[in-house]
């Protein structure tokens, strides 16, 4: 069984508090919060006051993905509006392995992204300090885009890495995931699907999330 992530960005604004409700009554298990600084990334999203307005309507694992520059500086910001893991880039961070104990030392998951360009090898020396990896299976700063299939070679090859030095690491796919392409990323290795468009704006979210967390290796 695999670990779903509704993507909030993808949610109704206005109804934030309902999809909150919808998630709460689902077989997620976690919350997937989309940051985003317009610099980093082409878009703004939302930030530090609506995840602690959010923090009070979940009973999910809320996992915050910052598509942020110098997100060592809000971390601590967003452990106090609730935040249960940390989602930073590898493209932003010089400092990443200090970052990630600012993290951990915060007393949340602390966990990596990289984006479409960026090879795993990268992760070499950081993979073992990590509770999961986020691979970009689009370009971020938006919902709704199509999968990069090249994403699925990716996650094998991490899958391989983890697994040949048994290391405890999750690997978390997001971008373009939907019901036809989630069993073939478990298949490469991937354990938490993140979906926005294809949560929110299935006719049947709950199901929809029923349907993804089905899949297993
Ligand atoms: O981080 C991002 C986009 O930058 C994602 O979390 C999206 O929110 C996923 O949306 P869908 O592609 O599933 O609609």
């Amino acid at each position: 069984m695999s670990i779903v992530a509704p993507s909030l960005l993808a949610a109704n604004f206005l109804k934030l508090e309902d999809e909150c409700k919808m998630v709460n009554a689902s077989e997620a298990e976690w919350l997937h919060l989309d940051v985003m600084d317009g610099q980093f990334v082409p878009n703004i999203s939302f930030g530090i006051p609506v995840i602690e307005h959010v923090r009070k309507a979940t009973t999910k694992f809320c996992d915050v993905h910052l598509m942020i520059e110098t997100p060592e500086n809000l971390v601590s910001a967003f452990k106090k509006a609730g935040a249960d893991s940390i989602i930073i880039h590898y493209e932003v961070c010089a400092n990443l392995h200090r970052n990630i104990q600012q993290i951990k030392e915060l007393g949340m998951k602390a966990a990596v992204a990289i984006n479409p360009h960026t090879p795993i090898f990268m992760l070499d020396d950081i993979l073992a300090d990590l509770h999961h990896v986020l691979i970009m299976t689009v370009n971020p700063g938006f919902g709704g885009q199509e999968f990069i299939p090249h994403s699925l070679k990716k996650v094998e090859k991490l899958r391989r890495m983890i697994d040949e030095r048994k290391l405890d690491v999750l690997i978390e796919v997001d971008g373009g995931i939907t019901v036809e392409n989630a069993q073939s990323l478990v298949n490469a290795g991937a354990d938490v699907l993140v979906a926005g468009n294809t949560v929110f704006s299935s006719a049947d979210p709950k199901e929809t999330i029923k349907k993804l967390k089905a899949c297993s290796r």
